[in-house]
This record gives structure tokens, sequence and C-alpha cells, in this order.
């Protein structure tokens, strides 16, 4: 069997916020393999081993690789109006470079590029090469979106329909997808975006400005990050920085959810210690936590997995942190809608 090659432009093509969102709630939703019930054929489950990080010569040049298997999981079919579900399982394996001097090139490049290879479930044939980049933009945004959806949304009684003020803290790929798939989810009142170089704020404004031309929502592009968070109830932090850019005093009092996506190869420090020390901390997969945040020292509470499946956080915590590190799942569903959409 030849592969079939997805472009890029194919892939974005597919691709909406319900669609994405969706999709990633499935891959978060799914129990390890490990704890699965056999004879509860309602259930769904993933397997995702800890990714391999492979340093290509010096730590500015990684190659990650990212195998994962959900199973029995509910596939939206975009062909027919995102509203059919079917039960699916998808087995892949995303390749994944971050290479952060990208950005200086001429032309730059982005620093994370990505291909996800789907397999056939049957026959473990190679089925699809799919170009990945904006799948890893998109379904990293719709995990903060899920967790922010059950992490802070479900404390009130509007729900999905409350409105918030949300920071943007970078507005690089990832700042520019979470306040994109933010906006399209949500109803933001008001957003805050601060970028280190203020140009790429401006831009992201503008282009919110443009599709939200007919909305009362406010958009503000700040000098300091602690402008841009005074009075956020959900911030959205993604950046290279390898020191904190918030602190706790910053923060406003009361219900504040935090969702921090990047720092690079470490893979938190975005967010000052005294936030962690005042925060519960939620994860996407805990045996990636196990390896890739060892050194942090937080009170995490568990998968968003669990607080999905059982709808329900287990503590009342006010000031909640999703700390996202990726998961191979998440690109497995993402990119298996895509392909069903083809
Ligand atoms: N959790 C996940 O699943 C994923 C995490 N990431 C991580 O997200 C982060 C952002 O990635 P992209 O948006 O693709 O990169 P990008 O290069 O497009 O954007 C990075 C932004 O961070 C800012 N920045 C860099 N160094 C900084 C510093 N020292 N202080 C303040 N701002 C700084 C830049 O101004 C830029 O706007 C990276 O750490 C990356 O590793 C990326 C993909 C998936
Ligand atoms: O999950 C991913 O994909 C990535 N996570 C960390 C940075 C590189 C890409």
């Amino acid at each position: 069997m030849i592969p079939k090659y997805i472009d890029s432009v194919q892939v974005k093509e597919i691709l909406t916020w319900p669609l994405v969102n969706a999709a990633v709630e499935e891959a978060l939703k799914a129990i390890d393999y490990s704890e699965r019930d056999a004879a509860n054929s309602e259930q769904s489950y993933k397997q995702q081993p800890s990714r391999t990080i492979t340093t290509g010569g010096n730590a500015s040049k990684l190659l990650l690789t990212m195998p994962g298997y959900v199973g029995n999981y509910n596939a939206l079919n975009a062909k027919t109006n995102n509203d059919q579900l079917h039960c699916s399982s998808t087995l892949a394996c995303k390749v994944v470079t971050s290479f952060t001097n990208n950005q200086n090139l001429q032309p730059p490049l982005p620093n994370i590029l990505a291909n996800v290879l789907l397999f056939d479930i049957n026959t473990g044939e190679l089925q699809c090469i799919m170009e990945g980049t904006q799948i890893t933009a998109w379904r990293t945004a719709a995990a903060s979106i899920v967790a922010t959806k059950y992490l802070y949304m479900k404390r009130f009684p509007q729900q999905f329909q409350t409105p918030i003020k949300l920071a943007i803290i970078g507005c690089g790929v990832q700042g520019q997808s979470h306040a994109l798939g933010m906006c399209a989810t949500f109803n933001v009142s008001e957003i805050y975006l601060w970028n280190r170089t203020q140009s790429k704020a401006d831009d992201l404004a503008l282009k919110l400005q443009k599709l939200y031309l007919q909305n009362s929502m406010k958009i503000f592009v700040t000098k300091t990050p602690a402008e841009a968070v005074r009075e956020a109830a959900v911030i959205c932090i993604g950046t290279y920085s390898p020191n904190a850019l918030i602190n706790y005093d910053m923060l406003k009092s009361g219900d504040v959810h935090i969702n921090t996506v990047g720092a690079g190869a470490v893979h938190f420090g975005e967010v000052s210690q005294d936030i962690y020390d005042n925060a519960v901390v939620y994860v996407d997969s805990l045996i990636n936590a196990r390896t890739e945040l060892k050194d942090l020292k937080a009170n995490i509470i568990g998968e968003i997995g669990q607080v999905i499946r059982e709808d329900r956080r287990t503590e009342n915590k006010c000031l909640t942190i999703y700390q996202s590190l990726g998961m191979a799942a998440e690109d497995a569903t993402v990119a298996q809608a895509v392909y069903n959409a083809l």
C-alpha cells in the first residue's frame, strides 16, 4: 500500500474548533489501557508511552516521537455536519521537531514542525502521512479549551455562556491558536494580549478585530504580562521563557484558571513557584508528567481525563492550573478526524 500524503492546505480546510475540541476531548477522556475495564464495552481507552526526545546536536534542536493508540472512542463524522458519532480506533505516531532557531531564518519557519503517521488498525500498514504542524497548534489549544471547560466554566451556573476576561501571554503560534480557539468557543468579553515583541500582539489584535467586528468583545494589547493578567479569569501562556512571566501577586483574587503550555524543553517555568504553591494542578498525561515534570514542585491532582470521565473535580480550589505537555492521543484523534473527512 502506498501511503496517502495529506498536506497542510488539505488539513487546514478540515480543521474547525468544534471538530478539534471534540476529538481532543475524546483523547483526554479515554482511560489508560492499564486501568481499562475489559467488561465495559462503553469505555474508551488509550495507550501512549512516554515520548522519546532526541537531541539533534544541541538542546535547541529536538526530535520527539509520540506514538499513541485510542480505542473504542466516539469519532465525529465531519462529512455529515459534525453531528454523527461512530465508534473508532486509531493507531498513530507523531514525529515532531522543535528547532528554536527556525524563527530567525530568512524567511522564518515555525519552530515546531510535525507529521502524523496513521496506521491501518487491522493490518498495521502505513495508511497516511499527514502534515501535523497545524494539528499541533490546534490540538494544544483545544486541550486548554477542554481543560478550561471542565476546570473553570463548570463552576458557574451559566457554564459555557459565562462571560470571561481572557489573557494571552505570548502571541506566537500557540498564543494565536489559543486566542482564536478560546474566542470561537467561549463568551470572551475582554481579551488582553502580551508578547515580548509587541508587534506580534498587535497583529493578533488586528486579526481578532476583523473576526469579531460585530461583537462587543474588547481587545487590549498590554505593555507587560502583569497588565495582561490583572483582571483575567482565564490565562493562557505559551512561550519559551525560562523565567516566570507571571507571579501570584499579579493575579486577581477569586476564581482564576491558567493554561500553561510552554517553556520549551523544560515544559514548565513560565509561571512562578508562588502560583504553583497556591494552586492545584491538572495534567494531560501522568505518564509524561512523571518524567517531564519531575522537577516541578506542585500539587498535581491528576489527569484532566478523570475530571471529564467523572464530570466533577475532587477539590474546589479557586486557582487551577492545566499543565499541558502534549499528548500523542490528541494528535491521533484529530488526524483521524481529518482523514475521515477527506
Ligand atoms: N504543550 C504542548 O502540547 C505544546 C507546547 N508547545 C510549547 O509552546 C511554546 C510556544 O510554542 P510556539 O507558539 O510554537 O512558539 P513560537 O516561537 O511561535 O512562539 C513563542 C512565543 O514566545 C515568546 N518568547 C520566547 N522566549 C521568550 C522569553 N524569554 N520571554 C518572553 N517571551 C518569550 C516569543 O515572543 C513568541 O511569541 C514552546 O515552549 C513550545 O515548546 C508547543 C507545541 C505543543
Ligand atoms: O506535544 C507536542 O507536540 C509538543 N510538545 C512540546 C514541544 C514540542 C511539541
